[in-house]
């Protein structure tokens, strides 16, 4: 009986009539857990799925967790039985719970405290989005394409601030904060991924006191600090409505209504404005950095991504009202959302009754994933679903190709933002900093694979005068030269497949490529023996973070103005910008080394 009582199927007695759900036979009491990689274990998932179809279950030390690996069985599930697929697992390594603290709208169960910050969230997120989300992302943009320019390999650090500045002055109304934010985001990752904090892997390091337990002493200073910014952030603005000189802010307008939102501890709103930075600063980065990997692997669609911008904004980066007239950089920002899932092993939803589907019995208490890795492969409605390829966007015989081009592609509503109750509440904003960031990127810049052949050509069309000239000024600014390619190489047209299937020349820029990479079978049966091979010797493309949010782990790639007068546009519309006083520097709001040593501030991570 000890046995079977840590035996891997938590309900062993099936209601009459159903099967038990497939899944792994996993170990004594760990379950499956050894059997599960930290690094990509949405891969493992993936191939699990595979053996065993499109749900089943997993035993992970003793609670059961449902994996479901097709849009359709999502959609049944955690869209049309809401009512019981709408709560949250309790995360172990939280101080407070997270089902009832009301502290994290993404971690509440559906209750009371759910239902009003999201009815508070929706009204927030709309009202920004009608103002065109007070042009933040613009402004902010330009100060990234400079930092770009400063110090290219730092790209990680000049993608995340201008997501987190811009995160910052929705949520407070100036970007002061954006270090800070950041630094929250990072520790409330760390806390709530499986592979991150300590309490998450082995819970009853929660129960101990706080100087025997020193993940329980970290929570408990993350918990504080988070605390306390979020009510300095909260006075900051206070006093700015006194003084009459607050921007336009979600705190601003739940001050402005204060009583009407239903909140009811002292600390909500704070929180629930404080959570919608957290998450906007935590996740947009991460596809903005795959779109840098993307291009150094398919270095074909960058020349085709520069056309459509040099044709619809000329000599400006662009605004939120090329949207319509951008399809091919919608695309490529809906393909890496697939490509590359934020959130590769999706937001766990909880079952909080028995059910069944297709015959099988699902258990009260599963963990429900909707496994963003999988569902965005599946090939019947993703073809060669491992390849980068933001054409099945944009041609008409893709399975995903959608009209009117001017709405379509959207990342709106896509599966990567979840499902049913708990669907995404930052999809606005997402899509506007990814058409806003990486449009500003792609208009400005070259990226490359590092390679020593493609960085110092000269470049007739680059707008430099002369040779020396560039040279010179390239020395001033630091910059590197790139010029865009007129030709497509064979082998840029085939980066990241087997040389052998090299297809011929294609000129560009004019229309849609006319051949197609990936044409017949065999070709794609290669393909998909060099993807898994690599994998196993961790592909470059497949180097990703491990927690809950996935970036590409920083990586070196050739980052150069395409030329110098757009170089030159792009400081001059940074300093029209500052000399206004658009951009303040960040705040340290712990002291000296941010608080290393003291009760609040910044821990290790
Ligand atoms: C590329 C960017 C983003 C991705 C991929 C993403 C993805 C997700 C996913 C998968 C969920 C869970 C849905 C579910 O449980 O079925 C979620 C929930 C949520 N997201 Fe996002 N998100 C992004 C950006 C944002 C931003 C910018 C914000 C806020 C400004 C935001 C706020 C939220 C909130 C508040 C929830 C919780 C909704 C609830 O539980 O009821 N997200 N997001």
């Amino acid at each position: 009986t000890l046995w079977k009582r840590f035996a891997n199927r938590p309900h062993k007695r099936l209601p009459p009539g159903l099967k038990e759900l497939p899944g792994p036979k996993g170990y004594p009491i760990l379950g499956s857990v050894p059997d599960v990689p930290e690094k990509n274990s949405a891969v493992k998932f993936a191939e699990w799925a595979k053996e065993y179809g499109p749900i089943y279950q997993v035993n992970l030390a003793g609670s059961n967790h449902v994996w479901i690996s097709s849009d359709q069985v999502a959609h049944d599930l955690l869209s049309k039985k809401g009512a019981i697929y709408s709560d949250r697992p309790h995360i172990p390594a939280l101080i407070d719970d997270n089902r009832t603290s009301g502290q994290y709208l993404p971690l509440t169960s559906k209750n009371g405290a759910w239902a009003r910050q999201r009815k508070f969230a929706n009204t927030v997120m709309r009202e920004s989005e009608n103002a065109k989300f007070h042009r933040y992302p613009e402004l902010e943009a330009k100060r990234m394409l400079v930092e770009l320019m400063e110090q290219p390999s730092q790209y990680n650090h000049a993608l995340e601030s201008f997501i987190s500045r811009v995160t910052c002055r929705l949520a407070w109304g100036h970007s002061e904060a954006n270090e800070e934010l950041k630094q929250r985001a990072r520790e409330l990752l760390i806390g709530v991924s499986p592979t991150g904090a300590m309490g998450n892997k082995l819970p009853f390091l929660m129960s101990l006191p706080d100087w025997l337990s020193p993940p329980k002493a970290w929570e408990r200073r993350r918990a504080k600090t988070e605390r306390k910014f979020f009510e300095i952030m909260q006075k900051d603005v206070e006093h700015d409505m006194k003084e009459k000189r607050a921007p336009q802010s979600w705190m601003k307008t739940f001050l402005e209504h204060r009583g009407s939102w239903g909140f009811q501890y002292d600390m909500e709103g704070a929180y629930s404005v404080g959570m919608h930075g957290i998450a906007g600063a935590l996740t947009i980065a991460a596809p903005m950095q795959t779109f840098c990997l993307a291009m150094c692997h398919y270095p074909q669609y960058l020349p085709m991504l520069q056309e459509e911008l040099d044709r619809v904004c000329g000599d400006r980066p662009p605004r939120s009202e090329d949207r319509e007239n951008l399809p091919f950089l919608r695309a490529v920002i809906r393909e890496c959302l697939r490509w590359r899932p934020p959130v590769p092993t999706g937001i766990p939803h909880y079952l909080i009754q028995d059910d069944s589907y297709a015959g099988y019995h699902i258990p009260k208490g599963s963990v429900m994933h909707p496994l963003e890795w999988a569902i965005s492969r599946d090939p019947a409605m993703f073809p060669d679903p491992e390849i980068f390829n933001p054409l099945r966007w944009v041609k008409p015989e893709f399975p995903t190709y959608r009209e009117p081009l001017s709405q379509y592609p959207t990342v709106i509503n896509c599966t990567q933002f979840g499902y049913g109750r708990r669907v995404c509440q930052g999809q606005g904003v997402a899509d506007e900093d990814m058409l806003i960031g990486i449009g500003s990127i792609a208009w400005l810049f070259n990226i490359a694979k590092k390679s020593e052949n493609n960085s110092d050509e000269a470049c007739s069309d680059s707008g430099y005068d002369s040779q020396s000239e560039a040279e010179e000024l390239d020395e001033k600014y630091g910059l590197r030269r790139h010029h865009a390619n007129a030709t497509i190489s064979a082998e840029e047209l085939n980066a990241g497949l087997e040389k052998s299937e090299a297809t011929e020349e294609l000129f560009y820029p004019g229309a849609w490529p006319a051949a197609d990479i990936a044409e017949d079978e065999a070709h794609m049966e290669k393909v998909r023996v060099k993807t898994k091979k690599s994998s196993q010797d961790l592909d470059p493309t497949l180097d990703y973070t491990t927690l809950l949010i996935a970036k590409p782990v920083p990586f070196e790639f050739d980052l150069s103005v395409r030329t110098r007068y757009l170089a030159e546009k792009a400081r001059s519309l940074f300093e029209e910008e500052r000399a206004k006083g658009a951009y303040s520097s960040s705040r340290a709001y712990w002291g000296e080394s941010q608080g290393q040593g003291k009760e609040l501030g910044w821990g290790k991570v």
